[in-house]
């Protein structure tokens, strides 16, 4: 199998050295995986630069050849699946079969906006006077940035970068540090299947600032997107707001997941555990607050304590594993300041709740944590980490508001049977995305994005593809 393995800049279809460099290692092994090139803020404007040149012929090119690359670009991924999922698992931990799974997801996005680009029309508009003539057409935004998160090192770029190119967009990507070499795979995959030079350019940094504040600002870009918490987010919307540029933010998140007593409760804890420990439950949309109904909080708690008692936790180059290690020492702390803070308020611990020691300083126990309230800090802020923090609810009022009491409003869930309850429980929740009997709700083909503190824009769908064009009003006179 071929190493993907690339440690500099990808700047104007050339791969840039620095002296500065950074480790990226490996979170199960502590192992330096490769000292990458730590561009600053001269080096971003050269990929701004370059990006502004490529504009034009990119652009210029039919959807349909854009559409053709992009294609070719999907089969470059898929062929190369294996690598770059254990490159994944190397430098983020998540097992190599949850890597792999991620590659098909980030593919997706890819093939999505292949076909997207095709189909991107504008409008005639029925006449409207005697003497004009009226016509709206969708034109790409320009050169656009985006710094992107380590939790999903692959699809996070692939959701802002396929329908930036899909659209006619020119791109200067800044991934995470902690997990760049999967960016960099990917931008040598496009360069091999014909991707323009200075259409896609990567700017590693382990410093976001600098680099951050050249994406942000510089007055050649006209569209920034952002993946990553809100606190970040907050900043780097007023940096944009210096030139006013179009912007799409996908911050952070703090998701309720419902049990009502109608709910099938084998069906609920089956998706919990998939929507929790995807990722060791380093996402977004990872259901953050459990609210279960009074009525069958017992039953419900038996049956997922059992079920998690299965969980296997390993490296992820072991066979069959569920999750890995956590991205870092601060993810470990902040998942055990959290814990503690609950434990020390009442919270009742079921399991885990402990490193596990035996496998490695970052290897989080399985944790269930029953009786939270919500002014523990468990409530509020996203945790990150394998922990199920359950609260409780008497009635679908009580549950409703209890789900709706965060100024955060990315993803929602909850179990329920009765038609009419869903019906209304789906209208009254405050969130942007909602799993109905549903824990896996991320698809190409789905509108992602929040609302409240949770964001700006979607991602994925044919609203993604909005999201990297203008819309320009022709009014062509003389007809009268
Ligand atoms: O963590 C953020 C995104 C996760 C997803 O696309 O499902």
């Amino acid at each position: 199998m071929r190493s993907l393995t690339k440690s500099n800049a990808f700047i104007d279809g050339h791969w840039v050295p620095v002296d500065q460099r950074f480790e990226v290692t490996n979170p199960a092994t502590g192992e330096v995986l490769a000292e990458v090139a730590d561009a600053d803020a001269a080096l971003a404007e050269r990929a701004v630069e370059a990006a502004h040149r490529a504009l034009p012929g990119w652009r210029d090119r039919t959807p349909q050849e854009r559409s053709e690359l992009l294609l070719k670009w999907f089969d470059s991924m898929q062929a190369n699946k294996q690598a770059l999922a254990e490159l994944m698992c190397a430098e983020q931990g998540k097992p190599v079969a949850e890597a792999a799974a991620e590659i098909e997801y980030g593919a997706s996005f890819v093939r999505w906006f292949a076909g997207e680009a095709e189909r991107s029309y504008g409008d005639v508009l029925p006449r409207q006077s005697d003497d004009k003539r009226v016509w709206i057409s969708k034109q790409p935004v320009g050169v656009c940035s985006a710094i992107t998160p380590w939790n999903f090192p692959n699809a996070m770029i692939t959701r802002k970068v396929a329908p930036a190119l899909a659209a006619g967009c020119t791109i200067v990507v800044k991934p995470p540090h902690l997990t760049p070499l999967s960016a960099l795979a990917i931008a040598q995959l496009a360069s091999e299947v014909g991707i323009p030079d200075g259409v896609l350019n990567i700017v590693p940094s382990y410093e976001a600032k600098h680099v951050g504040k050249v994406l942000t600002e510089h007055p050649l870009i006209r569209k920034f997107s952002f993946t990553g918490s809100t606190a970040v987010g907050k900043k780097l919307m007023e940096q944009c707001a210096s030139n006013v540029k179009k912007v799409s933010f996908e911050l952070g998140g703090n998701a309720p997941f419902i049990v009502f007593d109608d709910a099938d409760l084998d069906l609920a804890v089956e998706q919990l555990l998939i929507c929790k420990f995807r990722n060791a439950g380093q996402t977004c949309i990872s259901a953050n607050r459990i609210l279960v109904q009074e009525k069958v909080l017992d039953s419900f708690v038996n049956k997922l304590k059992s079920a998690m008692e299965q969980l296997k936790v390993d490296r992820g180059t072991a066979d069959e594993v569920d999750y890995g290690p956590l991205i870092d020492q601060d993810a470990i702390d902040k998942v055990q300041r959290l814990v503690n803070d609950a434990k020390d308020n009442g919270a009742e611990c079921l399991l885990g709740g402990n490193v596990l020691d035996e496998l490695g300083e970052l290897f989080y126990a399985p944790t269930l944590l029953t009786e939270v309230t919500s002014t523990m800090d468990i409530a509020s802020e996203e945790i990150f980490g394998p922990v199920v923090a359950i609260q409780s609810f008497s009635d679908e009022e009580e549950g409703i508001r209890k789900a709706n009491d965060t100024p955060f409003g990315l993803a929602g869930y909850f179990c329920a049977q009765d038609y009419r309850r869903i019906d209304r429980v789906s209208n009254a929740l405050e969130c942007g995305m909602l799993g109905i009997n549903a824990g896996a709700i991320s698809h190409a083909y789905n509108a992602f994005g929040g609302v409240k503190q949770s964001g700006i824009g979607r991602e994925g769908s044919r609203y993604g593809l909005a999201e990297y064009q203008e819309t320009k009003t022709l009014t062509l006179g003389g007809f009268a």
